[in-house]
């Protein structure tokens, strides 16, 4: 075939495109008036979810299954992670808050979820993230809970403890590179800027490349290279996105300590998704620690019921000294019959105990 035939029938192709683009869209619009619909007919005058997370999967896996190539699968998730994202802001004016600047891994990370179409706003703090869903000033927002090398993330536990009305929608997962920028040379740097949990990924090499520069603990990665780009003689540990963004030069990459370096972030919104046969399930509570055994006791009931744990942290409760409040995952949706009669069996041993949410559970 010559280049101009080719061209033509790719010219043929895209109007094809577009049109069946434009059907899928009307049909989303459907969607959304169905939704509507049946939320007046439970009496609701409230706003749809629109952020469907297990649809999404479903429709994920099964295009990844019509694919026949010659595109990889990840190439034809991709687009349609764009088709939905303007799916999605057809349906309604979506917005989603994250720990900004712009170019963190969370706003990373939210991209990755929701894709261009919608609209992305900053906060200066996790708190303020979880915050500002709870008053629903932004429709969902996303912030990071645990890094595979590093931990919990505490300010987002802690801030789960003052907005226990908040809902977990999904899970993302990230795969998370440091690297060192500046605008100096290693020799070089006295000071470097990070986020407590990216100085926690990367010590080792700090220990060994820069031992005598000074580290100052910032409020995220971003802020870090925002400051290395105006103040002399410092650099930041971040990502490679904020070089670009605060015009600053890699000057050593991957600098994090364990490969596979991965930071997994929620997506909060006003209530958890319905089943889909494959979720986890987020718990928050405290025991009382004058029972010989209350912890052991409350943790035997998902045993009982067979319900696999996949997580266990704990924060001082800040209500009671020496309380502890423990959060913990497990396999299944609040709504499963199993799970349902656990948290159920449960309460007896808890003083108190919220389900922070259920979200289909997502490869990693
Ligand atoms: O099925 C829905 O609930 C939709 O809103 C449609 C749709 C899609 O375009 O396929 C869009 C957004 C949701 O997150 C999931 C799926």
């Amino acid at each position: 075939m010559d280049l101009d035939s080719a061209r033509k029938m790719i010219s043929d192709v895209d109007r094809q495109i577009v049109d069946l683009l434009n059907a899928r869209a009307s049909l989303s619009l459907n969607v959304g008036a169905a939704k509507r619909h049946s939320l007046k007919e439970q009496g609701s005058d409230g706003e749809p979810e629109v952020y469907v997370p297990g649809q999404e999967k479903r429709v994920f896996e099964k295009v990844r299954g019509l694919n026949q190539g010659p595109l990889s699968d990840d190439s034809v998730c991709a687009i349609y992670r764009e088709i939905m994202s303007a799916s999605i802001s057809l349906q309604s004016d979506v917005t989603v808050g994250y720990l900004g600047p712009a170019g963190t891994f969370s706003h990373q990370a939210a991209m990755n979820r929701f894709g261009d179409s919608l609209a992305y706003v900053p906060y200066g703090k996790i708190e303020d993230v979880i915050l500002a869903v709870a008053k629903e000033e932004v429709t969902y927002g996303l912030v990071p809970i645990e890094n595979s090398t590093y931990g919990a993330v505490v300010q987002t536990l802690d801030s789960f403890v003052d907005q226990p009305q908040v809902k977990l929608r999904a899970e993302v997962y990230l795969p998370v590179t440091q690297s060192l920028l500046s605008r100096y040379q290693l020799s070089a740097i006295r000071k470097v800027y990070s986020h407590p949990q990216a100085f926690g990924q990367s010590r080792r090499w700090l220990d060994e490349h820069l031992p005598n520069a000074a580290r100052v603990e910032v409020s995220s990665t971003a802020k870090a290279a925002e400051l290395a780009s105006t103040e002399n003689y410092t650099a930041a540990i971040s990502s490679e996105v904020c070089a670009t963004l605060y015009n600053l030069d890699v000057v050593a990459k991957d600098v994090t300590t364990a490969r596979d370096n991965t930071t997994r972030f929620f997506v909060l919104g006003q209530s958890s998704d319905l089943p889909t046969g494959d979720d986890k399930t987020l718990l928050m509570f405290t025991v009382d620690h004058r029972e010989p055994g209350a912890l052991c006791s409350a943790l035997n009931v998902f045993a009982k019921h067979k319900i696999n744990q996949t997580a266990i942290n704990s924060r001082p409760s800040r209500q009671r000294q020496w309380h502890y409040m423990f959060f913990v995952e497990i396999i299944g949706h609040a709504q499963d019959a199993n799970v349902a009669s656990a948290l159920e069996e449960i309460k007896s041993y808890c003083l108190d105990l919220v389900v922070l949410g259920s979200y289909p559970r997502q490869s990693h």
